[in-house]
């Protein structure tokens, strides 16, 4: 078995014994991107110079000092939005080609302190905009498990690299599905945690009040190994809220006997194929086995849900990205005479066509006399939306449902009709509207062989909860074992 199919706790065990070095770890990581990488393309930098000189001090450490860090030694790949000092940022934007931050974001100065060795950064949709990672603004990354298929998005760089074993784990972020529904096509785990549990700061906004890092990796212990070293309040993101932090492996007892399940019926209703509506009963079945009840309940407000969404994250994101002028990141267009044409045309250049209709979508929805009719309603539905999921958590431990509607799906079979593309998000989103957590796990395959995944919702601020039920899930089911044959 390579070395990076195995788990942190293996893993670590076996560096404190001195069978393996953090320099095989990282050699493990580079030379699996050697092999597969030209197929699978999830990395848009690489940082080997300074992995492998940060794996030599490791090394000296090992059998030398008391205290480890959390993810010693350990290869993580990061999401291109998430600014690394010296190490090119883009977002997956032709606008930032030519980013290299001046400081670290608050979850790699945390992975630092953590020590784990970021190995490069991964590619996604241009701005976190998108669900295939077509939209990325420099290639479209592969379906590790069939290479003709989309790995998702908009994290999917980081969802292919980990199912590919090129890193061991990675980090996303999710707007309005971004980390579960690539995790659920790649068949890995992927949460995004409650809004506040992370911080944003360093983080390239897309729209402010959804975005949020989390963790995505192969199995749920290693995802609340990554959530535990991230986690916590940080003075430099206004909407981190000053709460613990919870021992998340502690949570990972086995135990979910009494658990109280919410299934709505609106997520296996319309819109949802038949396979995934089967793999959520036979998953609940297991569930039930390992002594959890659940009845079928509703979301009324969540046929809404995809509407909020984009007027709201677009909203958000035409006043984000004002910041893209030529002046103060990235590329300058070199075609202008005069300061306005030098802004039209740096944006027109340097941005892609996603990302044109949302900022086009966002600027009329806030625009004076439409305003009250599109942005204040959606903020309205967003409240209502949210009331849905407390009123249901008033009596259930937690949510369970698909996380997309179908399995992945072809490359090109969606780019031309952005709508269908909106589509895939509608079991995700109501999720971020409401600020929850939530968590992918592998379910199961569909009939063309490519991964489903489940998903698991939690109350604000109990990813504990959402640990439990995975890793129970996960321990009495063997979906999580397969591997994609590249
Ligand atoms: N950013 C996300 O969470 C993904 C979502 N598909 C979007 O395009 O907005």
């Amino acid at each position: 078995m390579s070395l990076l199919e195995q788990s942190i706790k293996q893993l670590h065990k076996q560096l404190h014994q001195k069978e393996i070095s953090v320099t095989d770890l990282v050699d493990a990581s580079y030379k699996r991107i050697s092999e597969v990488e030209d197929k699978v393309q999830a990395f848009l930098a690489l940082n080997e110079e300074q992995a492998r000189q940060q794996a030599r001090l490791l090394d000296e450490k090992l059998g030398n000092v008391d205290e480890y860090g959390l993810l010693f030694g350990l290869p993580i790949g990061v999401k291109d939005n998430i600014v690394t000092k010296g190490l090119r940022t883009t977002a997956g934007s032709k606008i930032l080609a030519n980013f290299d931050p001046i400081y670290d974001a608050t979850v790699v100065q945390k992975l630092q302190q953590a020590e784990s060795i970021t190995i490069g950064k991964l590619n996604m949709d241009e701005f976190a905009m998108g669900s295939s990672n077509e939209n990325s603004g420099f290639q479209a990354t592969r379906n590790p498990w069939n290479l003709e298929y989309v790995p998702g998005g908009s994290s999917g760089g980081s969802a292919a690299s980990v199912a590919a074993g090129e890193v061991l784990f990675s980090l996303g972020s999710d707007t309005g599905g971004s980390i579960r529904q690539p995790a659920a096509y790649c068949g890995v785990v992927g949460l995004k945690p409650t809004y506040g549990r992370v911080s944003r700061y360093g983080l390239i906004a897309f729209a402010s009040s959804l975005d949020q890092i989390g963790p995505i990796t192969r199995s749920v212990e290693d995802n609340a190994y990554l959530l535990q070293a991230i986690s916590g309040w940080d003075r430099m993101d206004s909407t981190s809220p000053n709460v613990e932090v919870p021992d998340y492996l502690s949570a990972l007892t086995g135990d979910i006997q009494g658990l109280r399940i919410a299934v709505p019926k609106e997520y296996l209703g319309e819109g949802v194929s038949e396979e995934v509506r089967q793999s959520v009963l036979a998953a609940l079945k297991v569930l039930e086995g390992l002594g959890a009840t659940w009845d079928e309940v509703s979301l009324p407000h969540s046929k809404y849900a995809l509407a909020a969404y984009y007027l709201l994250s677009s909203s958000e994101a035409s006043a984000n990205l004002a910041r893209f002028d030529g002046v103060r990141y990235g590329v300058r267009s070199d075609n202008a005479s005069s300061l306005i044409e030098m802004y039209k045309q740096t944006r027109s250049e340097g941005f892609g066509d996603e990302v044109k209709r949302r900022i086009m979508l966002g600027t009329f929805a806030l625009s004076s006399g439409y305003y009250d009719a599109y942005y204040k309603k959606a903020q309205q539905v967003r409240t209502l939306i949210k009331q849905d999921f407390e009123n249901i958590f008033a009596s259930y431990d937690v949510i369970v449902g698909p996380t997309a509607p179908t399995t992945a799906f072809k490359l090109g079979e969606k780019v031309a009709d952005p709508l269908t593309m909106y589509v895939n998000d509608i079991l995700t989103i109501p999720i971020n509207l409401a600020g929850v957590p939530a968590i992918s796990v592998p379910c199961g395959f569909g009939a063309n062989g490519m991964p489903l995944g489940l998903q698991i919702i939690g109350k604000h601020f109990d990813e504990a909860n959402v640990y439990r039920t995975a890793h129970a899930f996960e321990q009495a089911t063997t979906y999580h074992k397969e591997k994609p044959a590249l």
